[in-house]
């Protein structure tokens, strides 16, 4: 199995001098191409910190993160940028831009990607809309559309770029029951057509089976690891 995120010894510090405090401790993970792992634990225990740090959101001081083999731990700006191209994210506030269509929206997911012409960001994007059962709304502003649609272009954005890594941050906090697995199932749908690797975050205990792994992190370390089980967690 290729390895896709390889962490050893990760420590992470917020703030500087008497303020400096220490959130994340010893973090050992690593995680295979195509495998969806789920993050869980108490709220505070560091799960969005390390979400950031694989996401080349924010740069470790301590230890090793690497990342599609490139090495995040005290990376520059630069390298920062290049290794958040690589990624595709979805967050619990969808983050979708209110003044563009769902089409629109799914074609910022291309728009770093320089060497796809405009023909293409239009046929990839109108598929993806597709997939994810939004072939009626390419048209639809955000506020046009319920919770559980929007999710579903912030999902197509994230994924219309074919990522080896999709990282989600309660991507279902905001929805109801039945909303919140069908985008989940979707997003586990389209990472196995695409062997993408997804790393989530969740508290929600009703999504857990579609994680091939479970993490759970306590007070900034990690204090389980397994497969999951009926009832795992509970
Ligand atoms: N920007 C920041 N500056 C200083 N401390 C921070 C910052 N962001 C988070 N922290 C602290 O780091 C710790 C871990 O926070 P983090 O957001 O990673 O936890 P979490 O497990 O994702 O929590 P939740 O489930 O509530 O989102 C907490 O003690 C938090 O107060």
């Amino acid at each position: 199995m290729t390895k896709v995120i390889c962490i050893h010894n990760l420590d992470y510090y917020f703030g500087d001098g008497k303020l400096r405090k220490q959130v994340l401790f010893n973090i050992n993970l690593e995680i295979d191409a195509g495998e969806i792992i789920i993050l869980t634990g108490p709220s505070g225990s560091g799960k969005t910190t390390l979400l950031t740090l694989v996401g080349g959101l924010r740069s470790a001081q301590s230890g090793s993160l690497q990342v599609l083999k490139r090495e995040l731990c005290g990376a520059n700006a630069e390298q920062l940028v290049q290794a958040r191209r690589c990624n595709g994210y979805i967050f619990q506030a969808h983050n979708l831009h209110g003044s563009l269509t769902a089409l629109q929206n799914v074609k910022m997911g291309l728009e770093l990607h320089k060497y796809i012409s405009q023909q293409q960001m239009q046929t990839r994007s109108v598929k993806m809309l597709e997939q994810v059962g939004l072939g009626n709304h390419f048209d639809y502003y955000p506020a046009q559309l319920s919770g559980g649609q929007k999710q579903r272009v912030a999902i197509a954005r994230a994924l219309v770029s074919h990522p080896q890594i999709v990282l989600a941050d309660e991507p279902t906090a905001s929805l109801d029951s039945q909303s919140g697995r069908d985008v989940v199932n979707l997003m586990q749908k389209l990472a196995k057509e695409q062997s993408c690797t997804i790393l989530m975050v969740t508290h929600d205990h009703r999504i857990l089976d579609i994680a091939d792994r479970i993490v759970r992190m306590q007070d900034g370390k990690l204090v389980q690891e397994g497969t999951v089980t009926k009832n795992y967690l509970i």
